[in-house]
């Protein structure tokens, strides 16, 4: 499970035992689908998640770029967001591993929402443990996790945010690894999650390219994705990674500046792939924000979803080696093109997404004929801080009516 350099387990020995056994679990089921399990986890996808999602031609914004603009339609997927593809799955896997209880990280709430119903769909316990920070930020997640019966446990080490809420649940795993699967939130952590939650993803692309071929007869020339972890950019990216004339950009959150504090340890962004630096975090080799003695800087994005100081080691990789363009809008280009999304095509996207449509707006002439957006999630979490932040801010957008 490496990527290059990338990847590997950088865990504690405790770990490995737990490690192994998933590592053989996901070989067995997802990889060789013994006992039907993939073949189950489409049926559930399909009847409770409401897969396939669409491919959309989005007619305004083909003829503001003249280009052919689609948009792959996670936002209506069951949740709101890809989140459920990956959430489902390992909670499935779970089951089949026999276990009795379901463990998650959340920092946005997205993660934890989707693990909640997934676990609730599948009839398992789950706790989720959520920065206290976050657990203050995100109230309405935390309702929607409380009534999919999950109990949602506050960490308070540290800033009290995503990062801190990983480690904690990875502490909790390796003392309970014997009844309890850890369902991680994104393309993260030692091998094997990196791999499996990508593959757990992967149907966003082969959904894709079947559609944009049945639609336009072609494949297409560039495919957008905003990039936290990288769990949807991955998704979207997989089924296209060996075709070389599809151009794939990762679009990361450019937060306020793209210049760091070093003093405070502060990145005001989490540009992690054009910014960041080889180091270890959460078991496994990747790119991280770091100031220079190496310490992790905390991160920044006014989309909360995106705010991740690592990002996933294949992504890392696949930037090195050039396969993937890793790009930068900032807070205000994405809040202006939530504004623009909603208004001419009828769809609010979340504001993670709404990076992927900044990074559009400003490069019209980057992306191709046939340009595929992943619309990763909607934006209905997001109004309130939106409606706050246009007021804060002196953005360009046209005036609600
Ligand atoms: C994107 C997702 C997430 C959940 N767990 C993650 C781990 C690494 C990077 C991102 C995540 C989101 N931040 C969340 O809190 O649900």
């Amino acid at each position: 499970g490496r990527f290059g350099g990338y990847g590997g387990q950088y865990v504690p020995e405790a770990l490995m035992p737990a490690i192994e056994e998933l590592r053989d679990a996901y070989e067995r089921y997802v990889l060789e689908n013994e006992d039907g399990f993939m073949d189950e986890l489409r049926a559930h996808l399909a009847d409770f998640g409401g897969r396939p999602t669409p491919l959309q031609r989005a007619d305004q914004l083909s003829e503001r770029y003249d280009a052919e603009v689609y948009l792959k339609r996670e936002d209506l997927l069951h949740g709101g967001a890809h989140k459920l593809n990956n959430a489902l799955g390992q909670v499935l896997l779970a089951k089949y591993m026999g276990k009795e209880r379901i463990i998650a990280e959340t920092g946005a709430g997205q993660h934890g929402t989707a693990t909640a119903m997934a676990a609730a769909h599948l009839d398992m316990p789950a706790e989720i443990f959520m920065g206290e920070t976050d657990i203050a930020r995100q109230r309405p997640n935390v309702f929607r996790m409380e009534l999919n019966g999950a109990t949602v446990t506050p960490v308070t080490t540290g800033r009290g945010t995503l990062k801190e809420a990983i480690s904690e649940t990875m502490r909790d795993w390796a003392e309970n690894v014997e009844d309890t699967h850890y369902v991680i939130g994104s393309i993260v952590g030692p091998d094997p999650f990196p791999r499996m939650v990508r593959d757990f993803q992967s149907v966003i692309g082969d959904e894709t390219h079947e559609q944009i071929l049945a639609k336009t007869g072609d494949t297409p020339d560039s495919i957008v994705a905003c990039a936290g972890g990288g769990s949807n950019t991955m998704g979207a990216f997989h089924e296209f990674r060996d075709k070389e004339d599809v151009d794939l950009i990762a679009v990361e959150a450019g937060g306020s500046s793209l210049e760091v504090d070093e003093e405070a340890g502060v990145a005001p962004n989490s540009a992690t792939l054009s910014t960041g630096e080889e180091g270890v975090l959460h078991g496994a080799r990747t790119k991280l924000l770091q100031d220079e003695d190496g310490q992790i800087m905390e991160s920044h994005s006014v989309s909360a979803g995106l705010d991740y100081s690592g990002v996933g080691p294949e992504l890392a990789y696949l930037v090195d080696e050039g396969r993937v363009e890793a790009v930068n809008v900032d807070d205000e280009t994405a809040l202006e093109a939530f504004h623009r999304v909603s208004r001419l095509e009828g769809v609010i996207p979340a504001l993670e997404t709404a990076h992927a449509f900044g990074y559009l707006e400003e490069n019209p002439d980057a992306v191709g004929d046939i340009t595929i957006v992943n619309v990763s999630g909607r934006g209905d979490k997001d109004l309130e801080s939106v409606v706050a932040e246009t007021e804060e801010r002196d953005l360009d957008v046209e005036p609600a009516s």
